[in-house]
């Protein structure tokens, strides 16, 4: 197969290619931009394997990072992009079913080819646009196959993430997995267990936002792989309801937002839930944002409207929230409410616990009740805020 047309992410990388096989090496574009480029699907990055070695390419171009000479990477920029160029390896020395310790340079594609994950991402193409195909990728690219190249167990012995990445794949591209690429990963999700949450945590997001999340889902609970995730361990009952939703959710945010409803339908402990995956801090306030809106909107009666904020506006309407509340909820109904509230914040609020023990009360647990009642009678529209329809109202409930 030749490709004609190339998208702009390629013909300015060409120059490149050009440039190393000027120099007497071969050079090509592999993996997922290639599948990408078969696919129609949108290419954010283009990776180049090559003959030539780490230091010959660090010869032929003047501005160079080294990225992972050990393994053979170095990062060239040219022309205002950079590049990651990889020498043709093979990958030995594997322990803990991790990254190889070490790789070792090999001089042909195919010996390059035949290491990687799946037939779809097994795919190359030289200058001229021939597409180099050892494994039959696009045939399985036709079928909507996610299939392992060689013997699939052999795959995932060598990087057990590589079975995240077949549900992430199944996914995002909507395919289905081979039968014994299935099996495979049946047989040996336990060695998922070896993986750091961090890798594993990348791919689960990229499952949950993809549009085939529900069916990868299922996949990731019935091959056992979500077993060996430490947070879903005792959760199978909960992981069941995913598959059954009604909607996808399209970014991380949503992911977690409809994470922490399934976990307050089933009253399970979010904060123990939230620290096993090790987010990153600011993941964790946007988390905490979202656990407290979600107390907001159950409970209904809101304490703190510093919650509400324009980012979970979103969820509230795209996500179908009756659907896993289990009880009729008006998302773009409860945006309306939220955004003509009164107040937003606590203070906003022309009254707070210091002008009221000016106003005379005395110091004591009766400050917080009366300003709690007078926070949820305005929210509630029942009570300006005003200061002397409050005092009206103080006086009425001393
Ligand atoms: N565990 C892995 C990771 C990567 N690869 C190979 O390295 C390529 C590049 O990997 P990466 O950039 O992580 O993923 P992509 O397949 O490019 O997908 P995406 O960019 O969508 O994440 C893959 O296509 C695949 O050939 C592999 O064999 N095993």
């Amino acid at each position: 197969m030749k490709i004609t047309s190339l998208p702009t992410v390629f013909t300015e990388a060409l120059p490149v290619l050009e440039k190393i096989n000027q120099a007497g090496y071969e050079a090509y574009f592999v993996g997922g931009s290639v599948r990408d480029l078969l696919l129609n699907r949108h290419i954010h990055d283009v990776d180049i394997a090559t003959s030539a070695y780490p230091m010959e390419i660090k010869h032929i171009f003047n501005r160079t990072i080294d990225t992972g000479i050990k393994h053979g990477t170095v990062t060239i920029l040219y022309n205002g992009n950079s590049y990651e160029i990889t020498t043709f390896r093979t990958e030995s020395g594997y322990q803990d079913y991790r990254r190889p310790d070490h790789v070792t340079f090999v001089q042909n594609l195919s010996e390059d080819l035949k290491r990687r994950d799946f037939t779809i991402n097994a795919l190359a193409m030289d200058a001229s646009g021939n597409i180099i195909d050892h494994f039959d990728g696009i045939g399985d690219l036709r079928r909507h196959v996610i299939k392992a190249v060689g013997v699939a167990e052999n795959r995932f012995h060598e990087d057990a993430l590589r079975m995240m990445r077949a549900v992430r794949f199944m996914s995002q591209l909507e395919f289905n997995l081979e039968e014994k690429t299935y099996q495979a990963i049946k047989d040996n999700h336990h060695l998922l267990s070896k993986i750091s949450i961090e890798r594993i945590r990348e791919e689960f997001v990229k499952m949950g936002i993809g549009k085939g999340s529900r069916r990868a889902f299922q996949v990731f609970l019935d091959t056992g792989l979500s077993q060996e995730v430490p947070c879903f361990q005792d959760k199978k009952d909960l992981l069941s309801i995913f598959p059954k939703l009604t909607f996808n959710p399209t970014t991380e945010e949503n992911l977690w937002a409809v994470m922490i409803v399934l976990l307050k339908v089933a009253n399970q402990d979010i904060a123990k839930f939230m620290s096993k995956w090790k987010n990153s801090n600011a993941m964790e306030r946007q988390v905490a944002r979202i656990v407290e809106f979600f107390d907001l909107i159950s409970s209904r009666s809101p304490t703190n409207y510093e919650l509400f904020r324009n980012d979970l506006k979103t969820i509230l309407l795209t996500i179908d929230l009756s659907n896993i509340l289990g009880q009729p909820v008006n998302g773009s109904a409860l945006v309306d409410r939220y955004e003509n509230l009164p107040i937003k914040k606590q203070k906003d609020l022309v009254v707070n616990g210091e002008t009221l023990l000016k106003s005379g009360i005395p110091a004591g647990p009766k400050v917080g009740y009366l300003l709690q009642k007078i926070t949820q009678a305005v929210v509630e529209g029942e009570l300006d805020n005003d200061l002397d329809a409050i005092n009206q109202f103080i006086l009425k409930h001393e």
